[in-house]
C-alpha cells in the first residue's frame, strides 16, 4: 500500500487483495450523471487528503472499518440487486487491491463508477470516473478542522490536492465527470482555471457538461444554503448542476 495511507494493513487481514471496508450496501446514485440509478456501494476506508468538510469523516479523520477480502466484497455485491457498482470511500484508488476488486466486478458485467479526488490513476476498468478534484477551500485549518491534526494535515493537503499527471491520464483512459464541492462563487475562478489547465495538458476532450457543479453540504440543513447558489452558477457558467439527492431524500443517514 502506498505510504500515503493512513490504513495499516494488520496481520490478521485475510489472505490475497483485501480492503478496509468502512460501508457495503444498496441505494440510489445520489451523485453525478448517474444520478438516481440503483447501486451498491463499496466505501474503503484511508484517505490521502483530509478536506474539512469530508461528509465521510470515519474513512479520513477517524478511520473505521473490518478488512475484507475481494472475493468476499464480490460476494457481498453479488447478493444485492443493482448491477450499477459505486467504489468510493476515503480515496478508493490509494489501495492497490481495489484494482483487483474492480477487474472481479468487470468480469462479471458490472458497471463501475469510482469517486475518486483524482491524484492516483491506476491501469484499471472504469466505466465512469466520477473524479472530485479538490478547491484549495477544502484545505483544512484551525478554524474548520475537525478533531484531528490540522496543522499537519492543512500543508499535506495542500501540496497533494492537486495532481495534473493522475487527473490527464484518468481524462485520457476513462470516461471522466469532473465533480467540483462548490462552497460559493469565489470558487468558480478556481475552477475555470483548473478546466483550462486539464484541457491545456490532455489528449483528450472535456466537454462542459462532464463538469459538474455540486453544492456542499453534509446535511439537508447546509445545502439549504448552497443548492441554489450552485445551481445558479452551473446555468451561470454553462456546466451542470447534480444535487446530493441522497442528503434531500436521506440527511446524513448512515449507508445511504
Ligand atoms: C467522501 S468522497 C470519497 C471519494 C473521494 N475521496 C473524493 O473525494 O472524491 C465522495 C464524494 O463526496 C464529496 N463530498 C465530500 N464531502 C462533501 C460535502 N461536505 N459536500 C459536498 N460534497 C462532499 C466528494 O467531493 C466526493 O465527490
Ligand atoms: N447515495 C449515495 N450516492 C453517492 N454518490 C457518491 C457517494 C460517495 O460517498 O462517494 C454517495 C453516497 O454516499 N451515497
Ligand atoms: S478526498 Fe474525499 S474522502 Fe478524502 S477527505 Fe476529501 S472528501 Fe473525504
Ligand atoms: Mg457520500
Amino acid at each position: 500500500m502506498p505510504v500515503t495511507s493512513n490504513v495499516e494493513r494488520p496481520d490478521d487481514a485475510p489472505e490475497g487483495p483485501a480492503l478496509p471496508v468502512n460501508e457495503l450496501f444498496a441505494s440510489l446514485q445520489g451523485e453525478g450523471k448517474l444520478a438516481g440509478v440503483p447501486s451498491t456501494f463499496v466505501r474503503t476506508s484511508g484517505c490521502n487528503l483530509r478536506c474539512w468538510f469530508c461528509d465521510s469523516y470515519h474513512t479520513s479523520w477517524d478511520p473505521t472499518h473490518a478488512w475484507m477480502s475481494v472475493e468476499r466484497i464480490v460476494e457481498e455485491v453479488e447478493s444485492r440487486d443493482p448491477n450499477h457498482v459505486v467504489l468510493t470511500g476515503g480515496e478508493p484508488l490509494l489501495h492497490d487491491a481495489s484494482t483487483a476488486l474492480l477487474e472481479r466486478l468487470a468480469e462479471r458485467g458490472y458497471h463501475l463508477t469510482v469517486e475518486t479526488n483524482g491524484t492516483f490513476a491506476p491501469d484499471a476498468p472504469i466505466d465512469l470516473a466520477s473524479v472530485s478534484p479538490k478547491l484549495s477551500t477544502s484545505t483544512p485549518t484551525a478554524e474548520n478542522a475537525p478533531d484531528g491534526n490540522p496543522e499537519e494535515w492543512e500543508d499535506r493537503h495542500e501540496e497533494r490536492r492537486i495532481d495534473f499527471g493522475a487527473l490527464t491520464t484518468l481524462l485520457e483512459r476513462h470516461e471522466v465527470q469532473l465533480k467540483f464541492v462548490v462552497t460559493g462563487p469565489d470558487d468558480m475562478d478556481e475552477i475555470e482555471s483548473l478546466v483550462a489547465d486539464v484541457r491545456e495538458r490532455a489528449d483528450a476532450d472535456l466537454n462542459d457538461e462532464d463538469v459538474l457543479l455540486m453544492p456542499e453540504g453534509r446535511t439537508r440543513e447546509e445545502l439549504d444554503a448552497t443548492r441554489n447558489v450552485v445551481a445558479d452558477l452551473a446555468a451561470e457558467y454553462g456546466y451542470r448542476y447534480t444535487p446530493r439527492l441522497h442528503v434531500d431524500l436521506w440527511n446524513d443517514a448512515p449507508e445511504t
